[in-house]
């Protein structure tokens, strides 16, 4: 077997109509399971019972309200007990509401925002606007749930089922379903390599990537540098002129990949909500470039006299003037709309690269446009359907990740036994295997014992550790002692038998 994906005899390719008939009542199954674990549930009606389920954070108290991250507000909550917060279930990037701490339970929020920092005595979130009211009174928030997600990808499973045949996907679904065989470039293809340290493998990756015309499957092992030739990939491409909207299931993952871009100037931009960005790189968000561009300059410009007008409004009582200044303002009204819109077509329309999350990709900013290469990066850990977020806006695909690692978490313990799991990567892989596929063979990661038994196990031995991790250990860091804890390379611990720290 050549990559741990070649060698087995080949299933036979899952159709576009199975795929949807299996995935539509999965992704049901899975956003109720998502459902039943927020607020909105018979089990959790009473709201000291959500606390203790962790998806409520009772008497909150507002600390502090700032403006940052591009004009979002960032208010910080502590428990009116200034103690540490209560156990919870709150995660940064969780999509939170603000009540007031009796409302009932179904009472409309305050506001909705995005958890930005949580500490054991504060959790910070940001809101688009300030709260009008309540924000002097005992409050509580709410996680929910993040109907948006399962929205997006049943919408992607629609327009897969229909129009297929037209958009920039339609040369691709029939590869990726089996009716048609994937095709590469009859010229072997020379690439000079922006990253002079890649090794053979990744070398030859890249080469097989540049040279695949609708899929590829970059099958990277721990720590062989699959982000990193990712990386040469996707420089190769903007080389080659292509517009190429890169992709992950999660945000960490897209701010890896464009923290890594950033030095080699490409134009790129960062799609996404900036609480759920890396500080490092906000400065490729979309709001932040748009911020810096001209037509942004002018619809400020339009809101300051609109801002002007309305004060005049208010102190003039002629109905004829008050009319004209009326009319006035929808024109502007209309006019800042506009050059809002124009502002964020300029910075997609210039970028080489677009980066987001897979369902970030179902943005209406990315609407009308088209890319020649998607790079989905995490691919094994990605719900197929997510996927075709992306997917759909391409006419050739490249998918990075590892197979033989954990698959994508998934909630409803049904939904899985009846394989929502299964990842696209692992489909196309059993496919196509070796044809589309290139296995990364050196890492940078691990000492060679720990790797030997991933690598006979699952694959084949082929996996060498690099001359500068062969042997290293823990004890080589800096500041680390030599003990008898940081001596063994490798410590087995067999806790059969034990329930917690005691034996059952
Ligand atoms: N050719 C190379 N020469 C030297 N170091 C390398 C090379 N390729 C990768 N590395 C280093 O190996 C480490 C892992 O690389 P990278 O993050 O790209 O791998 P990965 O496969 O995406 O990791 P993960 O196992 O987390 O998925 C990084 O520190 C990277 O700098």
């Amino acid at each position: 077997m050549a990559t741990g994906t070649g060698s087995k005899k080949k299933p036979s390719p899952l159709s576009l109509e199975q795929f949807i008939s299996i995935t539509a009542p999965l992704l049901d199954l899975e956003k109720e399971a998502e459902i039943s674990s927020s607020i909105a549930t018979g089990a959790s009606r009473n709201l000291d019972t959500a606390q203790k389920r962790g998806s409520t954070i009772l008497n909150l108290k507002c600390v502090d309200v700032q403006t940052g991250l591009m004009g979002k507000s960032l208010i910080e909550f502590q428990s009116t007990k200034g103690d540490v917060l209560p156990a919870h279930k709150f995660g940064t990037h969780d999509v939170v509401v603000l009540k007031l701490n009796k409302a009932d339970l179904g009472s409309p929020a305050l506001g909705q925002g995005v958890v930005y920092r949580l500490k054991d005595s504060s959790i910070t979130v940001a809101f688009d606007d300030i709260p009008e009211d309540g924000l002097n009174s005992p409050l509580r928030l709410e996680k929910v749930a993040n109907e948006v997600t399962y929205r997006r990808m049943k919408d992607a499973l629609i327009q897969l089922s229909k129009g297929v045949h037209k958009g920039p996907a339609s040369d691709l679904i029939p590869v990726l379903f089996g009716e048609r065989p994937p095709a590469v470039s009859k010229k072997d293809v020379s690439f000079t390599p922006f990253n002079k340290n890649l090794d053979h493998s990744q070398k030859e990756a890249v080469s097989k990537a540049l040279s695949s015309k609708n899929v590829f499957l970059l099958h990277g092992p721990p720590g062989t540098g699959k982000t990193t030739t990712v990386v040469e990939i996707i420089l190769q491409e903007v080389k080659r002129g292509s517009k190429i909207l890169a992709c992950a299931a999660s945000n960490i993952a897209v701010d890896n990949i464009v923290e890594r871009l950033v030095p080699h100037r490409v134009k790129l931009v960062r799609l996404g909500h900036p609480a759920r960005l890396l500080p490092q790189v906000l400065d490729s968000a979309l709001d932040a470039q748009v911020l810096r561009g001209d037509n942004s300059g002018l619809a400020n410009d339009i809101r300051k006299e609109m801002k002007a007008l309305n004060g005049k409004l208010l102190k003039t009582k002629d109905r004829n003037t008050r009319k004209d200044i009326q009319r006035e303002l929808r024109t502007l009204s209309k006019e800042e709309r506009k050059r809002q819109q124009l502002a964020v077509t300029d910075v997609l329309k210039s970028a080489d690269v677009i980066l987001t999350t897979l369902i970030g990709a179902f943005s209406k900013k990315l609407d009308s446009t088209s890319f020649d290469l998607v790079i989905i990066d995490e691919a094994a850990q990605a719900l197929e359907i997510a996927c075709w977020i992306p997917l759909l806006k391409g006419s050739r695909c490249v998918l990075a990740g590892d197979h033989l690692q954990l698959p994508p978490t998934i909630q409803s313990v049904e939904a899985e036994k009846k394989g929502l799991g299964r990842t696209l990567f692992e489909r196309l892989a059993e496919v196509y295997g070796d044809e589309i596929t290139s296995m990364l063979t050196v890492q940078y990661r691990m000492h060679e014992l720990i790797m030997d038994w991933s690598s006979k196990e699952l694959y084949n031995s082929k996996i060498k550790a690099h001359p500068s991790v062969t042997a290293h250990m823990l004890y080589d860091l800096e500041g680390v002692k030599r003990t008898t804890s940081t001596e063994p390379t490798l410590l087995l611990i067999d806790t059969a038998g034990y329930v917690g720290l005691y034996p059952c």
